[in-house]
């Protein structure tokens, strides 16, 4: 167990700037998340605190002392890499029993062994594969066998770039929900890297959100996810992504430019007079299907429904508003088709409010398409909501 801070980290290769001058502060026993798109710098900073990457600037202690010159194997930490190393000539027993028998981390007795395996493999669903040769598995397994060699071991930091990538999603959501109960991982300090949101508010004690190798957020997954410091970070979570509405802000009122949009200025925002974006998460709106009232002093906008699509057990609308199109999840019990008319109620207090767009700069919308960095994302206006903080274990929602 150990305290993990970086300072200042920087890493180039050639032209490109990997990792900015990252800082972080990790606590000892916790669960850290580093979450972000591909380019992001997640997998160098991780080889950073691993030794594994000679860095350019900055620094890396581990439980308080600098790292500098320590080589990989004098850190005892224990990682796991998207591209997983097995040795193909043995069993998944044995590879799992190899990291306990040399002798690196300690001494285990045969018991001590079999039940390190037995507790690691039973958590990853891979205790029915203890025979086979690593040719033998499905890419999934393999990256479970992989994952399982790190987790069987103690050590001060376990560094886990993407372990769950090559899983179907049911599977992941499993797994998501049993490897934080596993003794070890549950007390030793890890960082866990991810670019799906879901795993990082699932299984993060903290986030921090990565771009172009700075750091953008680090908070409490309910920070992160309430509050967040700008539209890239609001982006990141949440699929489908957050609705983006330019509107101004006058009188006490946010409105669009084609008054669609009209509601009065969330009081704890202290909005200055001008232009503004406003952030509302799919999940936030209500729909109200026709024919059926909203709730009597809610905040409504009417518009149509242009396209309904379930998802599972919900369903995904896009529905025009004026110039808008705004994205809404409800329930599968909601009763709207495409062409009807509908209310959407939007709650007041989940409304996020963003700087606007630079002049002369507009947003298309980007249906998934648009890499990242091709979006103007601007930061939050009005400082953070302070809010009574509920999370729980299984994240904001
Ligand atoms: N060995 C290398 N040589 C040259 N450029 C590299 C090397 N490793 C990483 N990079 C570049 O550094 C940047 C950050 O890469 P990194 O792998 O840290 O990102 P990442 O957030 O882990 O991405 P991904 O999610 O795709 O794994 C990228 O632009 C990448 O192309």
């Amino acid at each position: 167990m150990a305290t993990v801070r970086i300072e200042n980290l920087t890493k180039t290769y050639e032209k490109v700037t990997a990792v900015d001058g990252l800082s972080l502060d990790i606590a000892d026993g916790e669960f850290f998340v580093i979450l972000g798109p591909s380019g992001a710098g997640k997998t160098t900073t991780l080889k950073s605190v691993a030794g594994l990457v000679d860095v350019d600037a900055g620094e890396v202690s581990i439980a308080g002392t600098s790292m500098e010159g320590v080589e990989p194997y004098h850190r005892n930490v224990a990682m796991a890499f998207e591209s997983y190393a097995l040795y193909p000539q043995k069993t998944v027993f044995d590879n799992l029993a190899s990291p306990l028998r040399s002798g690196r981390t300690g001494k285990y007795s045969a018991q001590d062994q079999q039940q390190r395996i037995e507790a690691v493999t039973t958590t990853l669903g891979i205790d029915h594969l203890l025979k086979r040769l690593p040719r033998e598995l499905s890419n999934g397994q393999r990256q479970r066998v992989a994952l399982g060699r790190v987790l069987v071991r103690t050590a001060d930091v376990y560094l886990l770039d993407e372990p769950l990538s090559h899983l179907d999603a049911k599977l992941r959501a499993a797994m998501r929900a049993e490897l934080k109960q596993l003794g070890e991982m549950s007390s030793t300090t890890t960082l866990y890297v991810t670019h799906d949101y879901q795993e990082a508010l699932a299984l993060g004690d903290r986030i921090a959100v990565l771009r172009n190798g700075r750091l953008v957020q680090v908070g409490t997954p309910y920070e992160i996810w309430h509050d967040p410091v700008d539209t890239f970070v609001a982006r990141a979570l949440g699929q489908p992504e957050i609705n983006l509405v330019d509107a101004a802000v006058s009188d006490g009122r946010l409105r669009s430019a084609d008054g669609s949009v009209d509601i009065p200025a969330p009081t704890h925002l202290d909005l200055p007079d001008g232009r503004a974006r406003l952030g509302i998460r799919p999940r936030d709106l209500g729909l109200v299907a026709p024919g059926q009232e909203a709730p009597a002093d809610s905040l409504v906008v009417r518009g149509r429904v242009k396209l309904a699509e379930r998802l599972g057990r919900l369903m995904e609308f896009s529905v025009e508003s004026g110039a808008q199109e705004l994205i809404v999840v409800a329930d599968s019990d909601v009763r709207a088709r495409e062409g009807d008319e509908v209310s959407l109620v939007l709650p007041l207090a989940d409304v996020h409010v963003f700087a606007p767009l630079p002049q002369g700069v507009q947003e298309s919308p980007d249906h998934g398409e648009q890499r990242v960095d091709d979006h103007v994302d601007t930061p939050r206006l009005g400082g953070a909501v302070r809010r009574a903080v509920t999370t729980t274990a299984g994240g904001p929602r």
